[in-house]
């Protein structure tokens, strides 16, 4: 006790010594306005900084520190400094530090409020502020000063002045006091020394230092505020460096020093500070968040450092397990106790959708045989044998949905990613329905379809009008009054499922929009998808005669560059330059679509149907123009891109009539296609296509033709337009040609026709025109050809034997020429362009070159029906074929090598208009079939 209030009374003479002594002129008493301010001013001070009470600093520099009774700035404990209350007339604020000198701030609390002046200050505390120069006192004012926060733009100032001062004390003025003991003390001291510790050398101390703290500390407790707290938030005062330090012998003290001599000196300094113990001095604040809202805390709970405690996840418990578990606990208890916990089973999904539900007893109940029959086929319903081991479908294998079905859905833009904005060809005027102009009317009344559509189908229920459905294989569509099943049973209703489709409009009902191609002008693609053989969209138009036909190619459509005609029935053409977009579709010849002609309810309709595979959204939409350019002059480059293509639009190479061999020929009176013989009665078509139903749908009728087949014609018309190679695979390929008799099922006329070609050709007296012809026109501006071409498509009525017709009177000189027959879904091409066989003088009248002297037509007239095509423009993807090739085309023309031919009658006629020197090239085809002769 003695030796502790020696210590402090030392303190005073002290500083009283230390003014003279140094020589400084440092005031006793700096005072300032504030604590940063404090900081700042001992900061800028050119006393090297002093590492005395540190801490007091870095807390003297935070308010709110000095607010807090329990966290108030001081010392150690070893570091009690009695604060007096007057020293030279000034009494210091409360909160202000007080400075020692340059180099050491005390920070002179006052004693709070609540606590009596007497008990807070020493018995003999001094009334006045003494001043202590510790640093001059310890040894220490070399050394480097430990600054509060925000002072780095000092440091450097700082280590030159303290550099400084290390050289002068290296110079000897302070040799003197660097001695051993005074070491020990320095290392003390740098490890967060207290004034008295240092001031009194160790060798001067009797009792051991715990016992002196414990004395000093019972005796007379320091007020709180000056108590030094290792961290102000735990609140309890911790054993320091500096405690555990001074407790060492001088051995111990040693070998420390040597072990933190690998610190910088820099780090030795801030080894004591909470910031190098990472002690958070500042309380974290937790800010609370509820749905995107900040929540108010309780300030008292906001400044505690506790963290709120994160919701917990809330674990759902099993009622059930929670039950078991307990009911099996006690089992478990008595058995053996459980030494650890027991682990979680994982719980896996073991049911559908619909657990729980009962099964329908009878899955077939209510359906009809139809349904049954469909649901009985479902692979998923047959017992496979095996339990199903993976995870389970829904209740009873989607059987519900089996059952009843659901359409799968999806958002619009997810099947259709199609950019819009697509160039839209100029205006044009459209027609959903069909218009019978002039004569066609009377024409179309008078053909025998018109009343054999009447006639009803023997389909049951269960057949649901399909393959074998005599309606379907005539192209009938199924109506209420041509039907047997109704339509609830019905699939042969094409045209009533697209109008129901498109019934309500919309990009996606409608399925189909124009677009612009690289190289073909306009197209047609899918925005959206389409099965197999489904109904696209219907090519509608004006249906006119081969007379207005012929007028308007010469009259109206004279500059088009395109013309929109299409042949589909004797004697009538489809004009769609008024009509729907199905006008836009291009050619492929590998196309994914067909365009076919029906009868519905009496009146000729052709649509465009998905081929055999489906369809996807954003594809064009294509079909084989089977485009027959008729003279080499016409053709057009095909350019269509497929892998076979066949470089022209030019007729299908399949389409080749192939010749029958006298085997066949008995083959086909024995068929039951013998009924088909339409000339026999009025409406024996039908009847006979019901015959030949039933024998297509027997499996036998599938037959290859082994007789060597003629292709002359094709091979000729593929010299004449120069076919290289590969193009030529399309005519070798057909040299031995399967004939397959065709299912019916929305089927190409042409592949009906392929199929009917079996057996009924020759006595296909009674004929059902249902030629489906595209036309496509090449344009020219100066020069015309005219092409009239008229076409029969005759079809046996057993199962659509077709026989094409091309006729149109000559006007001037005839040429007859004998084709061999094509396909019965014969493509009319007549791009007629500058014919080099002749003349352009107007006024004078050349005779083509006559290709190939024929005999003359021997089909009547009355019976023919004509097809007028005329030509137009050039078309600027005109397709020039060689002098040989022409050649060799109209060698082709006039190589009688079928014994179904078609006799064309060829004319040429030149004329002139408003400049213009028009040549009219007119051609006859007429069918010259031996069996019709
Ligand atoms: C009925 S139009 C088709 C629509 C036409 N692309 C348009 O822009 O109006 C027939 C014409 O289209 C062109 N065309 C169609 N398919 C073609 C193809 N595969 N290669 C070259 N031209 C084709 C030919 O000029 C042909 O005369």
């Amino acid at each position: 006790m003695a030796a502790i209030e020696a210590a402090i009374e030392t303190a005073p003479t002290m500083v009283e010594l230390d003014s003279p002594v140094c020589g400084s002129s440092f005031p006793s008493t700096i005072p300032s306005d504030d604590m940063s301010s404090s900081s700042n001013s001992a900061s800028m001070s050119s006393t090297p900084p002093t590492t005395v009470s540190p801490d007091s600093m870095s807390i003297a520099s935070e308010p709110d520190a000095l607010n807090k009774p329990e966290s108030v700035a001081a010392s150690s404990i070893e570091a009690i400094v009695p604060v007096p209350q007057s020293h030279g007339g000034e009494q210091p604020e409360s909160g202000q530090q007080t400075p020692i000198g340059h180099d050491a701030i005390v920070v002179a609390e006052q004693p709070l409020a609540t606590e009596p002046a007497s008990a807070a200050r020493p018995r003999r505390a001094r009334s006045s502020l003494p001043t202590y120069n510790i640093a001059k006192l310890l040894d220490t004012n070399g050394l480097g000063r430990r600054r509060s926060k925000g002072n780095a733009g000092e440091r450097g100032k700082r280590r030159a002045i303290s550099d400084a001062m290390m050289a002068d004390r290296d110079d000897g003025s302070a040799k003197d006091s660097i001695d051993a003991a005074a070491k020990t003390v320095r290392v003390v001291t740098r490890r967060k020394s207290d004034a008295s510790a240092v001031n009194r050398p160790a060798t001067r101390v009797s009792t051991p230092r715990s016992a002196r703290i414990s004395k000093l500390s019972s005796s007379s407790p320091a007020p709180a505020h000056l108590t030094r707290r290792a961290t102000r938030l735990s609140g309890a005062p911790v054993e320091t460096l500096s405690t555990k330090l001074s407790a060492l012998s001088k051995r111990g003290k040693k070998a420390v020093d040597k072990a933190l001599g690998g610190l910088s000196r820099e780090l030795k300094r801030l080894q004591d500070t909470n910031e190098y113990a990472r002690i958070d001095t500042r309380p974290v604040r937790y800010t609370v968040w509820s749905n995107g809202k900040y929540v108010e805390v309780d300030p008292a709970q906001a400044t505690t450092s506790t963290a709120p405690e994160p919701p917990r996840k809330k674990v759902r418990v099993d009622e059930d397990d929670v039950r078991k578990e307990q009911s099996a606990q006690p089992e478990k208890e008595d058995s053996v106790a459980p030494a650890f916990k027991k682990p979680r089973v994982k719980k896996w999904l073991e049911k559908g959708l619909y657990a729980g539900q009962e099964a329908p007893l009878d899955i077939f109940k209510g359906l009809t045989a139809q349904e049954k029959k469909k649901l009985a086929s479902l692979p998923e319903l047959l017992p496979s044998g095996k339990p199903n081991k993976t995870f389970p479908a829904p209740m009873y294998n989607g059987l519900r949905m089996l059952i009843h079905g659901r359409d799968f859905k999806l958002p619009f833009d997810v099947c259709n990613p199609l950019p819009p904005g697509q160039p839209k060809p100029a205006a044009y005027r459209t027609m959903t329905k069909n218009r019978f102009v002039g004569n066609a009317a009377a024409y179309w009344k008078k053909t025998p379809h018109f009343e054999d559509f009447a006639s009803k189908c023997v389909c049951k229920p269960e057949d649901g009008c399909g393959e074998s459905c005599q309606n379907r294989i005539m192209l009938y569509e199924c109506d209420e009054t041509n039907c047997n099943i109704g339509k609830a049973h019905c699939t042969n209703r094409a045209f009533q499922d697209l109008q129901e489709r498109t019934k309500k409009g919309g990009r996606y009902r409608v399925g189909v929009e124009v677009f612009k191609t690289a190289d073909r002008g306009y197209g047609v693609r899918s925005n959206r998808c389409f099965e197999p053989n489904q109904i696209i969209m219907e090519y509608t138009g004006e249906i006119i005669t081969e007379e207005e036909c012929e007028r308007r190619m010469n009259e109206v459509y004279k500059d088009n560059e395109c013309y929109y005609l299409m042949s589909f029935d004797q004697n009538m053409i489809i004009d769609a330059t008024t009509g729907s977009i199905a006008r836009f579709v291009n050619h492929s010849c590998s196309p994914n679509c067909r365009m076919i002609k029906w009868i519905v309810s009496g009146q000729p309709r052709m649509a465009l149907f998905a081929g055999d595979r489906p369809i996807m959204t954003g594809e064009e939409l294509t079909y084989d123009y089977n485009f027959d350019p008729f003279s080499a002059k016409n053709v057009q480059k095909c350019l269509c891109g497929s892998p076979n293509c066949r470089g022209v639009l030019g007729p299908k190479p399949k389409e080749v009539k192939q010749p029958k061999s006298p085997k066949e020929d008995k083959k086909a009176v024995k068929t039951p296609s013998k009924a088909s013989a339409r000339g026999s009665a009025k409406g024996s078509a039908k009847s006979s296509a019901k015959a030949a139903a039933k024998a297509s749908a027997k499996p036998t009728a599938k037959t290859t033709d082994k007789a060597p087949t003629k292709i002359s014609t094709k091979r000729k018309l593929q010299d004449a337009f120069d076919f290289d190679g590969d193009e030529r695979e399309g005519a070798t390929t057909v040299k031995k040609r399967k004939i397959v008799v065709a299912n019916g099922l929305n089927r190409t006329v042409s592949s009906v026709n392929l199929k009917a070609a079996k057996g009924a050709a020759k006595r296909a007296a009674s004929t059902i025109v249902r030629g489906v012809s595209s036309i496509s026109v090449a344009a020219k501006k100066k020069t015309v050809t005219e092409t009239t071409i008229a076409t029969t498509t005759r079809r046996a009525s057993a199962g659509g034997v077709t026989k094409t017709t091309l006729g149109k009177k000559t006007t001037t000189t005839k040429t007859k020429i004998v084709i061999p027959s094509r396909s019965p879904s014969l493509t009319i091409v007549a791009a007629g362009i500058g014919s080099s066989s002749t003349s352009s003088t107007p006024g004078t009248q050349k005779t083509e070159k006559p290709i190939t002297p024929a005999s003359s037509s021997s089909a009547k007239k009355s019976t023919v029906p004509k097809l007028t095509i005329s030509s137009g423009k050039t078309s600027p993807r005109k397709w020039t074929p060689s002098r040989k090739a022409i050649e060799a085309g109209l060698v082709a023309l006039k190589s009688p090598s079928s014994s179904t031919a078609v006799k064309a009658v060829a004319t040429t006629k030149t004329s002139s208009g408003k400049g213009l020197h028009l040549k009219q090239t007119k051609i006859k085809l007429v069918s010259a079939s031996k069996s019709s002769k």
